[in-house]
């Protein structure tokens, strides 16, 4: 009987004691689980800010309608979901190498102080590599499923983009202008993925995101005058306190944009429709424009970049739906 009590006794102990082990395990892996989360949470979202999504996403959305102007008459649906993601790889590498190399001058504007890089919360070799990664798959992406010009295109705007551009805005002015250029190549990226060539009647929409820019940044450039000089930045507003050069730059910007329209009718890309569209629209954005020449304040420039965020959305929507497909 003793004995039988004891072995019960033991047993359940036994019992009791690979039960704890078992929580204990439970509990480990519960909380080996919730760490992993947590870094992966963490770095995923130090990765999509080094990326600057917002700016990428509306990057892949002008390689993408570039891809369907640049289409026949059946846009290959694969192909341009293939360009699409090259472009937001190529393009996240170029805005985490800016980030890379602006770490102290960021830390300064109060616009760029929490980014990842300034704020500390990744280390500026971990971005790199980040860089380096996206920015060889994408290219590697769009080499395989597009072609070699697509992918020429790419790399060689993330060199202007991080190499060129980035120092530049540190020494000159003029850097907004080669800014311009990054921005207006995507288009041209998807419509050579598309069409393995690029001709006249595919500059229209790099033509419109060049001048379009213009407007776009310089408006930027006088609201963020101080953040811009406390950076050490030399944006055409640091060298006038005015507003009334960069408030012409403006305008004189949104006056080339206006024959666009007529020439892709011309041009044989869109129906007069789009003329009609992007006439209407362009004069919008020139009116706002010389009211910032008129009176160029900050109530005027703000004005103006809210008309530049509408303005670039409504002339891709219009010339996608008045496309006349590439022969
Ligand atoms: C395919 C490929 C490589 C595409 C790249 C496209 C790209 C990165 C366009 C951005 C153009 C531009 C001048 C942004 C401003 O940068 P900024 O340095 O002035 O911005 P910040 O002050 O916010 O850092």
């Amino acid at each position: 009987m003793w004995r039988g009590g004891a072995t019960a006794a033991s047993a359940s102990d036994v019992l009791r004691h690979y039960g704890w082990c078992w929580e204990l395990s439970k509990a480990r892996l519960r909380c080996t689980a919730a760490s992993i989360s947590d870094v992966l949470r963490h770095y995923g979202r130090c990765y999509w800010e080094l990326s600057k999504a917002r700016l990428s996403a509306l990057v892949v959305a002008t390689s993408g309608a570039g891809y369907v102007l640049g289409s026949g008459s059946i846009v290959d649906i694969a192909g341009l979901c293939y360009t699409c993601t090259g472009t937001m790889m190529v393009a996240a590498s170029a805005n985490t190498l800016n980030q890379v190399f602006e770490i102290k001058n960021d830390a300064k504007m109060r616009r760029t102080m929490r980014r990842p890089l300034p704020s500390g919360r990744i280390s500026p070799v971990h971005a790199a590599m980040w860089a380096t990664s996206v920015g060889a798959a994408g290219t590697t992406l769009l080499a395989c499923k597009a072609n070699y010009l697509a992918a020429g295109l790419a790399a060689s705007n993330l060199i202007l983009y991080a190499f060129v551009y980035t120092p530049l805005k540190q020494i000159h002015h003029v850097n907004t202008w080669v800014g311009a250029v990054v921005g207006a190549i995507p288009p041209l990226l998807g419509w050579a993925a598309a069409a393995s060539e690029v001709s006249l009647n595919s500059m229209i929409l790099p033509a419109a995101l060049y001048f379009w820019q213009l407007p776009h940044f310089m408006a930027l450039a006088y609201l963020c005058r101080d953040d811009y000089i406390a950076g050490g930045y030399r944006m055409l507003s640091f060298a006038d306190p005015s507003g009334k050069r960069t408030a012409w730059v403006s305008l004189r910007n949104c006056l080339y944009m206006l024959p666009l329209g007529l020439l892709a009718y011309n041009w044989g890309l869109t129906s007069g429709w789009f003329s009609f569209e992007a006439s209407l629209l362009t004069t919008g954005l020139t009116i706002g424009a010389s009211s910032f020449v008129l009176d160029p304040t900050h109530k005027s420039a703000r004005r103006m970049f809210h008309g530049s965020l509408l303005y670039l959305p409504a002339l891709m929507a219009g010339l996608i739906l008045h496309r006349l497909p590439n022969q």
